[in-house]
Order: structure tokens, then sequence, then C-alpha cells
């Protein structure tokens, strides 16, 4: 069509084209896997691994999950030091069901209790890092649904074959289910909405990572306890940045899961979620405006819409080195 300028849509820049060919790597499945190798790379370093699943009332699903992994890499091949379920303030059996399929369970509450309580899964996760040990540590959501088992061995392999890493995402191919029917790649509504969108825009170096927000991903302690983390939703993408800055595009990597299926969220709450994410995009991008950290959103009440502002605005935890009853910790 005369006049219409040709996107060559495969264009990406430089440095993330090459990222994306040479930090890209595949565990689809345990059979991708060399299990044995990695155990050994596990013992070579002398790293301690923990598995940290951050759970606000999961107990439909966080049993399975703990047990299978326990008796995978924890059991069968002990490539798991500690496999710990963070309980985020839930109000169902979560922490119960956890513990009885062999996981170590801590409440937020009960940790650095000198510095409060925050919700949000990002609180789960900064206090994860003071009730943890490893090394090496493994987050990933407690309301993963099918046979995840080879996550934890895909997310470490980078980090126990390259030293360069020190942060590794997992990707996967993303189905939603919507009542009996699944849309193949309807998930990751609020990355494919917002995160892909503002990084490309603010943070185009990091364009060729596929699921920046997905809850599955592994770092070493020594990066993840120099950086902030967001107290809510904004985790995975102040993270992702925070650590980019940290170690430069060289010391992230991102693994092809293969599938990723999990209970989801409504699209309202998916809204809050993109409010978090916004603000703390808007937090670490350089601006003259002040973010408002309100989020509006309508209900249509069969006669008119019904405006809803939440707020979105997001606070963050320093990093764990700068805590210093985490120090003490450490010197034991
Ligand atoms: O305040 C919270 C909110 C969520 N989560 C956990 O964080 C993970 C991801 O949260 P969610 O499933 O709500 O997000 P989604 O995957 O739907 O984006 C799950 O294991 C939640 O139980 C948490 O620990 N504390
Ligand atoms: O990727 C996304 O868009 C959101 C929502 O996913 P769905 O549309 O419910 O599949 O899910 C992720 O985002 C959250 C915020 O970073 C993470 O905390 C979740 O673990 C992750 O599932």
């Amino acid at each position: 069509m005369p006049g219409t300028r040709l996107v060559d849509s495969g264009r990406v820049r430089p440095d993330a084209r090459a990222w994306f060919a040479d930090r890209t790597t595949s565990a689809t499945s345990l059979a991708a896997i060399d299990a044995a190798a990695l155990l050994q790379a596990k013992r070579r370093s002398g790293d301690r691994i923990s598995v940290v699943l951050p759970a606000r009332n999961e107990e439909a699903t966080v049993g399975r999950l703990v047990a299978d992994l326990h008796a995978r890499w924890v059991r069968e091949v002990p490539l798991v030091d500690e496999l710990v379920v963070v309980d985020s303030d839930s109000t169902d059996r979560t922490a119960a069901v956890a513990r009885a399929a062999g996981a170590d369970v801590v409440a937020t509450t009960d940790v650095l209790p000198g510095h409060g309580t925050r919700r949000g899964k990002g609180e789960a996760l900064w206090k994860s890092l003071a009730a943890t040990t490893g090394d090496l540590v493994v987050f990933l959501d407690a309301d993963l649904l099918g046979d995840v088992s080879h996550y934890v061995p895909g997310l470490l392999g980078p980090l126990l074959t390259d030293p360069q890493v020190d942060y590794v995402k997992g990707c996967y191919t993303r189905p939603l289910e919507v009542g009996d029917s699944v849309v193949p790649a309807g998930g990751g509504r609020v990355t494919e909405l917002t995160a892909r969108p503002l990084l490309n825009a603010l943070w185009p170096e990091l364009a060729g990572f596929v699921q920046p927000l997905g809850g599955e991903y592994a770092g070493r302690r020594t990066a993840l306890e120099q950086v902030p983390f967001v107290s809510a939703y904004g985790v995975e993408v102040g993270l992702l940045i925070d650590l980019l800055r940290l170690g430069g595009l060289g010391s992230l990597a991102q693994v092809d899961l293969g599938e990723r299926r999990h209970t989801s969220q409504s699209v309202e709450a998916l809204g809050e979620m993109a409010g978090q994410v916004v603000a703390t995009v808007l937090a670490r991008a350089a601006s003259d405006r002040e973010p408002s950290g309100l989020l509006t959103q309508f209900r249509h009440d069969g006669a008119a819409f019904v405006p809803r502002t939440s707020a979105v605005a997001v606070d963050e935890r320093p990093p764990m080195a700068d805590v210093p009853e985490y120090r003490e910790q450490l010197a034991g």
C-alpha cells in the first residue's frame, strides 16, 4: 500500500537481539535436563540452594506443588537444600497444607518483626531472603498447575554453569483458561498490555525478555540482597530493572520452560496489578511528573458507569544487605 511505512517487526535493538540469541536456553521438560550434571555442578560450586514459594491463600494448589518438588529435588535428587513457603497473610489452610507436604513454612509477620509487615507479594519475597540461607534462590508461584518440577533445574542451569549470570527468568507459553475454554496465548495480560510496552519504551535493552513479569525466576543471593524489593505486584518489574542496572544485560538470562498454567485473577484485579507495575516503572524512569499513585476503574451497574478508585502507589524495602539484623544474621 503506497505510503505505508513497512515496520520491520523483526528489528530489535542489537544488544537486545544479541542477548536474546545468547542468553535464552531451553528446559521445557525433565527429559531436556541433565539433573546429574547439575547436581555435580552444584557440588563443585559448594552453593546451597533454596526454593521459595510466596503464597497467599493457595491451599488448593500449594500441597501438590510442594509434594512434587520435595519428592523430586529434595529426596530423589538432592539439588534443593531448603524448600520454603512464605505464608503471606493467608486466611485459609495454606500453611498447614504446605507443611504437611514437606515445606518449611514462615509467615511474613514473623520475619524481621522489627521492620513490621506490609501486604503484598514483594514483601513475602523480600522477607524470604532473611528466612532462607541459599546462595542461589529459586522463586516459584504457589498457584502453578500441572507438572512444573522441571522449572527448578531449568532455572538453576544458567546459574550453576555460567558464573557471569546472576539472575534467570523463566519464559513459557501462557494459555488462559476462561471457564471451560482455553485461549492458547491469552495469559500474561498485564505483561502484554502494560509491562512489555513500558519496558520496550523505557528499557529497550530488555526487549528480549519473553515474560518480564513471570513469577518463576532464580538469582544469586549476592545480587538479590543488593536491590530493593517493591512491596506488591511491582516486584518482578522492579527486580528486572534494578538487576539490569546492578549487573548489566550480561548478568541476566532466560530459560524456556515450556508452558505455564496458573489460577488467574479477574481483569479488575489485574488492573490494580498493572497500576502497581506502572507505579514501579515510573519510580525508576526519569520523569518530571510525580505519579498519582491512583487508578480509577469503572463498573457498569446497569444504568451508568460507576467509578472505583484504588491506591496503586507502592513503597519498597531497602536492599537486604543494608539491614543490620540481616548482616548480623549472616555474620552468625
Ligand atoms: O499478597 C500476596 C499476593 C500474592 N502472593 C503470591 O504470589 C504469587 C503470584 O500471585 P498471583 O497468583 O495473585 O498473581 P498472578 O499469577 O495471578 O499474576 C502466588 O503464589 C500468590 O499466592 C503472595 O504471596 N502475597
Ligand atoms: O504476567 C502477567 O501479566 C500477570 C497476569 O497473568 P495472567 O493474565 O493472569 O495469566 O502475571 C504475572 O505478573 C505478576 C506481577 O509481576 C507476577 O507476580 C505473577 O507471578 C505473574 O503470574
